[in-house]
């Protein structure tokens, strides 16, 4: 399993996501650019001391990582509040990518596009989307949860 951020544009939120790569053992993915820098005292201080701990890579843009997971033959799912597969409803492998949009506007449809499957988080009506860390963490944990790959 892993992690991939679409152009995240929120320190704080990708720190919160990296505190939570590192409690699980989940490498991140991040595609750039982000709408911050990664000296941001706000990432810092939402990864804590965790941040070191958690496994990122980088890359330049969508076509540097989208190459990469091909190549590694993992299937891109695509977390979006407009998709029409629920969360429960999707089989998980244990090499998937889970793949965030930005905080603004989520992915382009020539991304939406290239998912193998787009999953969408249950609301209650009336509601537009979760925060991006607090969706992560219910995606990354359902999918844990089903490949039995949570940490002892
Ligand atoms: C704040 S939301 C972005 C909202 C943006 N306007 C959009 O249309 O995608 C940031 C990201 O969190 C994830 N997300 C938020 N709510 C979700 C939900 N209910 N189901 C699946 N993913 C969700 C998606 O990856 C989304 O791109």
């Amino acid at each position: 399993m892993r992690i991939a951020l679409y152009q995240p544009e929120i320190a704080g939120n990708v720190g919160a996501i990296l505190r939570l790569a590192a409690c699980f053992s989940v490498p991140v993915d991040i595609i750039m650019p982000t709408g911050f820098a990664f000296s941001d005292s706000r990432l810092k201080r939402a990864a804590m001391d965790y941040g070191a701990a958690a496994d990122v890579a980088r890359h330049a843009n969508f076509e540097a990582f989208d190459a990469l997971r091909r190549s590694e033959g993992r299937r891109l799912i695509l977390m979006s509040s407009h998709a029409a597969q629920r969360l429960p409803d999707v089989a998980f492998r244990p090499d998937d990518v889970l793949m965030m949009g930005s905080e603004s506007a989520g992915v382009p449809d020539t991304v939406r596009d290239m998912a193998d499957i787009r999953v969408r988080i249950p609301m209650a009506p009336g509601f537009r989307s979760l925060n991006i860390a607090v969706s992560t963490g219910i995606a990354v944990a359902e999918a844990l949860r089903q490949t039995g790959k949570f940490p002892q």
